[in-house]
């Protein structure tokens, strides 16, 4: 098997590369949406003398990304500090 096998016609890079925009509008439509959810639920939790961290969900959620490897655990830490906002860096 050579690249020209595989390798996908310029068509089908267009159409590929409109469905790779598509998805990252999703993504990060998804991600403010998460975002905005776990800002909310901390400041409940803090208001009402709670902790900013719930380390046991933060574990569920780490171990959710497993599948993606060692990138996968980032991009879970990513999505966790953008939910603390920008004080909890
Ligand atoms: C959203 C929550 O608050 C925090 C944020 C979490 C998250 O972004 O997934 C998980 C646990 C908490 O540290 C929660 O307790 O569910």
């Amino acid at each position: 098997m050579n690249s020209t096998d595989t390798a996908p016609a310029n068509e089908d890079i267009d159409a590929l590369r409109e469905e790779i925009d598509f998805l990252d509008a999703e993504l990060l439509r998804l991600v403010k949406r998460r975002v905005e959810i776990s800002r909310t639920i901390g400041a409940a939790r803090m208001a009402a003398g709670g902790t900013r961290i719930v380390h046991n969900r933060e574990i569920d959620v780490l171990n959710r990304y497993k599948d993606l490897g060692p990138e996968g655990r980032d991009l879970a830490m990513i999505l966790l500090k953008l939910g603390r906002g920008p004080l909890g860096r």
